[in-house]
């Protein structure tokens, strides 16, 4: 039986790992789940899974629920904000932390479950773009297994298995380019969240899939893969593969190719991290390649999406550059959700942010945290500023 805490699940890959659960209710048992605000889901989670804690981040909500579980005298303990988040993280009970925050808002309580030793099945790609080197350190430090949810680490993961690392030559990931893939850099300019909210293959949370619009999803998977599995910088390589079904490819050192392949499911990767090295059979529709008869794949247009080359670039030049990057980002896109900035204004202001910041180089955690407390202000302030001009 596996013991299972999951940090986000009333989320896109929260919700999906439950239906993981819900599939193998003999060798899964949750034991704690986590909202932000979303209280509705989460209660329904609790009536479903009776997980021994729930944590609420916000106070109001928090407040809300646990009024409501005290009424129908539910035996889930209901916790409260960052306290809760790590509390829940660091169960002796639990085997696995589902780390599926969006944003690095789950640094710290992922950094909290590492350090209890425990295997983390990480979806929060965000934690690796602004803190990758520490963790994997403390990873090793504390004994704790990271196995990657993210479809094409989990495709990476699973095509280095039986190999050696040190014959990697590349490390390939693919990128289906997004809803706008085919539009020209005019057509974009105007296009508001709605139009890039329509994922071609994939149905995520509403961050990552504005980030698979500009491409910075495809960046921050870049630094993703770079901690995770230890290669250098030129070592990693873009290609855009719009129906998403080779999840990614390693280039090995004799020119033999591995990919991995399949249908786009999320629940296939966060199965695969919960039992790794496990495969559990399941009854998802099988990959028929005759069916789909053609596979296609072509260089990422760097002109039209900037993003990547501003992940590339943050991450060439290393420490807090990559927190600036992300914590930028996070900013933009909410603001871009909230219809208060363009398409490319995304872009625009993280570059300028990126020039102006005096990178830390082997940063703290507290370094980290510091520089992304001052960079979501100071990127908030400037786009403002703008409006009001
Ligand atoms: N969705 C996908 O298919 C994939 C996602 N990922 C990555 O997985 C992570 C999660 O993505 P996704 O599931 O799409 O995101 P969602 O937005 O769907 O879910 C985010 C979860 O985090 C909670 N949350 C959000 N903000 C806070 C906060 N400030 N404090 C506490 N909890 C918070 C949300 O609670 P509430 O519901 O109350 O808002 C929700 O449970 C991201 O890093 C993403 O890049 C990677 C590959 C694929
Ligand atoms: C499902 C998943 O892993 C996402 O990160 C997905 O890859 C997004 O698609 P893009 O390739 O469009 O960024
Ligand atoms: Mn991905």
């Amino acid at each position: 039986m596996i013991n299972l805490v999951i940090l986000g699940s009333t989320g896109s890959i929260g919700t999906q790992t439950l239906e993981v659960a819900r599939e193998n209710r003999e060798e899964i048992n949750i034991l704690a789940i986590s909202c932000n605000r979303n209280i509705e889901k989460l209660y329904s989670q609790i009536k479903e899974f009776t997980p021994k804690y729930a944590v609420v981040y916000s106070k109001t909500k928090y407040l809300e629920l646990k009024n409501t579980v005290k009424l129908t005298k539910m035996s889930t303990e209901i916790l409260h904000g960052m306290e809760g988040l790590n509390y829940i993280s660091k169960i002796s009970d639990a085997d696995t932390v589902v780390s599926s925050l969006v944003g690095n808002i789950g640094l710290v309580p992922t950094v909290t479950a590492i350090k209890e030793g425990k295997r983390i099945a990480l979806a929060n790609k965000e934690v690796l773009v602004t803190s990758g080197e520490l963790i994997m350190k403390l990873a090793e430090e504390y004994n704790s297994e990271i196995i990657p949810v993210d479809s094409e680490h989990s495709a990476i993961f699973q095509c280095l298995r039986g190999n050696n690392k040190k014959s990697i030559d590349k490390i390939i990931l693919t990128a289906s380019g997004g809803p706008f893939n085919k539009f020209t850099k005019n057509e974009i300019i105007d296009l508001k969240a709605n139009k890039a909210l329509k994922h071609p293959n994939w149905s995520m949370g509403k961050k990552i899939s504005i980030d698979s619009a500009t491409l910075m999803n495809k960046g921050l998977e870049v630094i993703e893969a770079k901690w995770l599995f230890d290669v250098e910088l030129n070592q990693i390589d873009v290609v855009v593969h719009p129906e998403s079904i080779v999840h990614s490819l390693v280039q090995y050192k004799d020119s033999s190719v591995i990919a991995q392949m399949g249908l786009p499911d999320m629940k296939l990767p966060i199965q695969y991290a919960l039992f790794y090295p496990n495969r559990m059979k399941n009854d998802y529709p099988r990959l028929n390649l005759a069916e789909i008869s053609k596979l296609t794949f072509e260089k990422p247009d760097l002109v039209k999406f900037p993003c990547l080359n501003l992940a590339f670039e943050s991450l060439r030049i290393g420490g807090t550059m990559t927190t600036v990057l992300n914590a930028a980002n996070e900013v933009l896109v909410d603001l871009y959700l909230k219809d208060k900035i363009k398409f490319y204004d995304i872009p625009l202001f993280i570059e300028s942010v990126l020039e102006k910041h005096k990178p830390i180089l082997n940063p703290t955690i507290d370094d980290i945290l510091g520089v992304d407390k001052e960079i979501r202000k100071k990127v908030f302030n400037e786009v403002l500023k703008n409006i009001r001009k």
